[in-house]
């Protein structure tokens, strides 16, 4: 039965706890292709017990698990980066027998890194989709996570167009409780922008923390340029060291794309003309000139908190979710 015991711990589906699916994803990472190559079945750590129903060690796509694709394969960006981050396609999934909707995100294990896991797994919010689980299967790691059936703030955005304020006040909100815990434990997510805050019937949440790191220090020195460049802050640009205030300015320019339907510079500076915004970014002030004009002077006077260039003087998420502008006196009192 050794054997058999064997087969069992590395080819099954387990329950385990936070640091069980960090072992888990360390040891996918890190383990060659050609080992998991011969596989026979899925393997994986669920942490979900009530909602998702694992039978003997199995928990199989298409039987356990039904995928629905949610026409959500990620167009390539337009002049932002190549996301370095983990991206792919994000299904819909069911399990068969709770009827549990989950997303379920699909990273082929060659573009796979625990980084995608770690920070969803180790760091638990409200505003930041949940973890449930992580499955190898046929050579792909199924990340199985909380569900915005409202889909993105850019599909709502291509399908909608602009946003009314009393939208953008809820979401902003949302998104600073996000990175109010996120920045107090020094994490960066680097990518807040439209398709990466989903929404549901009562909240919005934060997704795809594949470019997020921890900071050591009080300042952040990149090795590499992290994330979508419409919505980059100047010293994130300058790559001379920047910190969790990034975060804060792409909120900013993400707002901007809220209200007018397209993200900063685009309309002054058109795509066609313009393969780059880096330059522009980083030589302009901050584009207060694409905030929409209907913007009310509360939310502008907002908006110039977010996009102040200097990082020091910017408001943290802290600060930002005492302003009048997200706190609107209620029309009745
Ligand atoms: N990049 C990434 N990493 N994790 C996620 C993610 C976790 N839970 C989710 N729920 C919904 C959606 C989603 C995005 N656009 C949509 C359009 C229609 C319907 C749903 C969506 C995405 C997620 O996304």
């Amino acid at each position: 039965e050794m054997v058999a015991e064997e087969e069992d711990t590395v080819s099954g589906v387990r329950y385990g706890t936070v640091p069980d699916i960090l072992a888990f994803v360390n040891l996918l990472s890190s383990m060659q292709t050609p080992l998991l190559q011969h596989l026979p079945k899925e393997i994986g750590v669920l942490l979900k017990k009530k909602d998702m129903a694992v039978k003997k060690g199995r928990y199989q796509i298409n039987i356990d698990v039904l995928l629905f694709a949610w026409r959500l394969t990620y167009k390539n960006p337009g002049s932002g980066l190549v996301p370095k981050g983990s991206f792919g396609k994000v299904h819909l999934a069911q399990d068969t027998t709770t009827r549990k909707r989950m997303a379920c995100k699909l990273i082929p294990l060659e573009n796979f890194k625990a980084a995608d896991v770690e920070f969803q797994a180790r760091f638990r919010h409200d505003n930041i989709a949940e973890l449930f689980g992580a499955v190898l299967w046929d050579q792909t790691v199924h990340l199985f996570m909380e569900a915005g059936e409202g889909g993105s703030v850019l599909e709502k955005l291509d399908n909608c167009g602009p946003m009314r304020e009393f939208e953008i006040i809820w979401v902003a909100k949302q998104v600073l409780r996000g990175l109010e815990y996120l920045h107090s434990h020094n994490v960066i997510h680097h990518d807040i922008k439209p398709s990466n805050i989903v929404l549901m019937s009562d909240k919005a949440v934060l997704v795809d923390f594949g470019l997020a790191v921890q900071m050591t220090e009080d300042v952040y020195s990149p090795r590499d340029l992290r994330g979508t460049e419409m919505y980059m802050s100047p010293e994130l640009v300058l790559c001379r060291g920047h910190n969790t205030k990034t975060d804060i300015y792409s909120l900013g320019t993400s707002i901007i794309h809220m209200q007018t339907g397209s993200p900063p510079w685009v309309r002054r500076y058109p795509r066609t003309a313009y393969p780059s915004y880096l330059y522009i970014i980083h030589k302009q002030a901050p584009p207060l000139e694409d905030i929409a004009e209907d913007c009310s002077a509360s939310m502008h006077s907002f908006l110039k908190r977010c996009l102040e260039r200097n990082p020091t003087l910017r408001s943290s998420a802290s600060e930002l979710l005492k302003d009048e502008a997200i706190n609107p006196p209620r029309e009745d009192q």
